[in-house]
């Protein structure tokens, strides 16, 4: 299976429309993959907060039409990274969305940690309150979001469910790289699984964004890490390596269901 990791910079004086139209044309240029994954919110730029009521959109709207468009067109699995979603009841949410090869959506996520340390995101934004696992031809896909990375509760929740590969959409600051490739790898190594991370890159509002989207495996291996740049960076995986390092080396299997009742 081919994995393409596409960073995408959202500078500050490119308007929303022209952003969409040319990741439109860079993923129309990807031959060959079997996923594309973007970062989050490139197409509002995570970091410019006074466009998000003016950019917040529906699951019809320019980004999610665009993305789904190509990814029919292509046939190919297509995580856009996410959107300021305005929901049904005008609440705004950071929202990832995976397309199937059809252009529809087979998975969504609504960010459950949203960010307030130099960010506005937790005052703007709704905090997401449900977690779906897809069945994909992959195996078992979630997605979680960015600063999501920090709360392993979350992902033993996820590894619980049955998650085999975990799609993390970024906009992590490069003042924090280091923090981001630790736990990119050891959220892969606890819970066995694929980690396909995808973050921002460039300047936004005079931060600068990281890079560095990388896949890990359940083992462990780095198999793919990007620059600081745009980039398109592909990836061959074998998903059912999962399954063969689970065998190999049981750790899931030795975990308890709970630790609070040891004595003290
Ligand atoms: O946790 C971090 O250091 C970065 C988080 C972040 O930038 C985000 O959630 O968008």
């Amino acid at each position: 299976m081919k994995v393409a990791l596409v960073q995408v910079a959202s500078p500050d004086g490119e308007d929303r429309q022209g952003r969409i139209e040319r990741v439109e044309r860079t993923l129309r240029g990807i031959q060959g993959a079997d996923l594309i994954v973007l970062p989050e919110l490139w197409s509002a730029g995570y970091f410019h907060f006074d466009q998000y009521e003016a950019l917040a959109e529906t699951l019809d709207g320019p980004t999610v039409s665009m993305c789904s468009r190509v990814a029919a067109e292509l046939g190919v699995h297509l995580h856009l990274g996410s959107i300021v979603e305005r929901a049904a009841n005008g609440q705004l949410k950071n929202t990832s969305i995976l397309l199937d090869p059809q252009g529809r959506i087979a998975h969504q996520y609504s960010k459950i940690h949203v960010f307030g340390y130099q960010s506005l995101e937790a005052s703007l934004l709704t905090a997401g309150s449900s977690l779906l696992v897809a069945e994909t031809p992959f195996g078992r896909v979630t997605g979680t979001t960015c600063y999501d990375l920090r709360f392993p509760g979350l992902w033993l929740e996820l590894s619980n469910r049955g998650v085999e590969i975990v799609i993390v959409p970024a906009a992590w600051p490069a003042a924090r790289r280091e923090h981001w490739r630790l736990l990119t790898s050891a959220r892969a190594v606890e819970h066995q699984i694929f980690v396909i991370a995808c973050n921002a890159v460039g300047e936004q509002e005079g931060v600068e964004l990281g890079g560095h989207s990388r896949v890990v495996d359940p083992s462990g291996a780095v198999l793919a890490e990007c620059g600081a740049d745009e980039q398109v960076l592909m990836v061959e995986i074998d998903p059912e390596q999962v399954a063969r390092v689970r065998k190999e080396f049981p750790v899931i299997a030795d975990r308890l269901p709970a630790y609070d009742n040891l004595t003290n």
